[in-house]
């Protein structure tokens, strides 16, 4: 069956039609007419694989990895990155438009990343068996591989030095996920489903396997579908440097996966506090400090509210050791600091939540503060920002500007920085 692809969609896909239905195919392009297979018919739509490109896109491209549409890992690695970019500020506009019902947005020009292969500073590998990898697209099965071309070379290093460790286990990892920083440190959790007391290897074996830059490493098990700390052996943090900021991370606090991206997202936030005089700032969903301790060199005062205990001990080491007396970090949830929020009245709130957005009760404190003028929302799920920032609308706030940054090259994932004003 030939059909020809209309457009990109949020996930990855192309799509068309077929008997009026609308077809799901992936590792296509707009304009490609392709032969397809149907893998499953649902009531409205097709689910389809492409089996031989008919007429190729001039945009397509030889993808970089033998493992291309093997491993879920990538989307659009057939695709030239500065059109990829572009393809993607498309899904993101159109995604505000669709669920925030929000008409002349204004749309900055996207921000792609410095480099496209390499940047990311964090792993997790899938273990069964032989096999290293990671899941198959929409599937459980390992993808065994050898290199990444996301990862930085230090991880494709590690990666073959973790298939020589794998062996001395008595019980198997199911994952083993590895983060190394800008300071070239390192640390890894090895997660079992058993409740392992102890691993054969000490810091220095595990070292000479998987190089010089280990700091430490953690045992966890599985606990309610997250890994649970056992055990930690040597430093649990490493550092970044990012410009004249310097952070530390712990293994179980989270910092942004693409190294070359994260100085333009604090460039961007630092811009947007310059443009006035702010007393009072809040960061909710603050992580280790990432931009609390950039806006506290503009606003008088920063209140930072994170959830994760690691990431706020960080914080607080953060903004000890970036002379940051003015920050200030709460561990709670951001739904739960309305009263203290609503009473230190502040002029700006940044929001950089989960994929899942805001909730409900802290869209309602937001709306509660007198002197609140405008907001900062980073996203990196463009449903949620378009439903959040559609509430938002509604109660009285503009959308002045907004941005596609692409954190996450030859993925379908966006990220964004929307600017809005009361
Ligand atoms: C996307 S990360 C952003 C972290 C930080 N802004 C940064 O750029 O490094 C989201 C953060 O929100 C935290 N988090 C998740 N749910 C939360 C909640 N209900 N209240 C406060 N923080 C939460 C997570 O632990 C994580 O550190």
């Amino acid at each position: 069956m030939k059909i020809t692809v209309e457009k990109l969609i949020y996930g990855g896909k192309g799509i068309g039609k077929l008997n009026n239905k609308v077809c799901f195919i992936p590792y296509v392009l707009p304009e490609e007419e392709v032969e397809i297979e149907i893998i499953r018919e649902k009531k409205n739509f097709y689910e389809c694989t492409p089996s031989k490109i008919i007429k190729s896109s001039p945009y397509r491209k030889d993808p970089v990895c033998r493992y291309f549409t093997y491993c879920g890992g990538c989307d659009y690695l057939h695709i030239e990155y500065k059109k990829q970019v572009e393809y993607k500020n498309e899904i993101f506009v159109e995604t505000l438009q669709r669920i925030g019902k929000i008409d002349k947005i204004p749309v900055l020009e996207p921000v792609p990343s410095p480099e496209n292969l390499h940047y990311r500073n964090r792993v997790q590998f899938k273990i069964k068996g032989e096999k290293i990898g990671f899941f198959k697209k929409e599937s459980r099965e390992i993808v065994n591989i050898d290199y990444c071309y996301l990862l930085k070379e230090e991880l494709n290093n590690i990666l073959n030095g973790l298939r020589e460790v794998v062996p001395f286990f008595t019980f198997l990892p199911v994952e083993a996920h590895f983060y190394s920083s800008s300071e070239n440190q390192t640390v890894a959790k090895f997660v079992f489903f058993k409740n392992i007391k102890k691993i054969p290897l000490g810091l220095k074996h595990m070292k000479a396997f998987l190089g010089d830059s280990l700091e430490g490493f953690g045992i966890y098990t599985v606990k309610d579908n997250f890994p649970k700390k056992i055990n930690f052996i040597g430093s649990p943090f490493v550092y970044e440097t990012v410009g004249d900021y310097r952070f530390r991370v712990s293994a179980d606090s989270f910092f942004q996966v693409n190294r070359f991206q994260v100085g333009n997202l604090i460039k961007l936030v630092e811009e947007e506090l310059k443009k006035e005089k702010i007393s009072v700032a809040f960061d909710l969903y603050s992580g280790v400090g990432t931009f609390s301790i950039p806006m506290g060199r503009y606003a008088e005062k920063v209140f930072g509210v994170e959830i994760n205990p690691y990431a706020v001990q960080d914080a607080n080491h953060n903004r000890k050791l970036n002379k940051a007396s003015n920050v200030f970090f709460q561990r709670a949830s951001a739904s739960d600091i309305n009263r203290f929020m609503v009473k230190k009245n502040p002029q700006l709130v940044l929001l950089d939540p989960p994929r899942t957005g805001i909730d409900e009760k802290t869209l309602d404190a937001l709306l509660q503060i007198k002197n609140l003028r405008k907001i900062i929302y980073i996203s990196c799920n463009p449903a949620t920002l378009a439903r959040d920032i559609s509430k938002l609308v509604e109660k009285g706030f503009s959308v002045v500007s907004t941005r596609f940054i692409d954190m996450f090259p030859h993925t379908y994932h966006i990220e964004s920085l929307t600017i809005l004003e009361k």
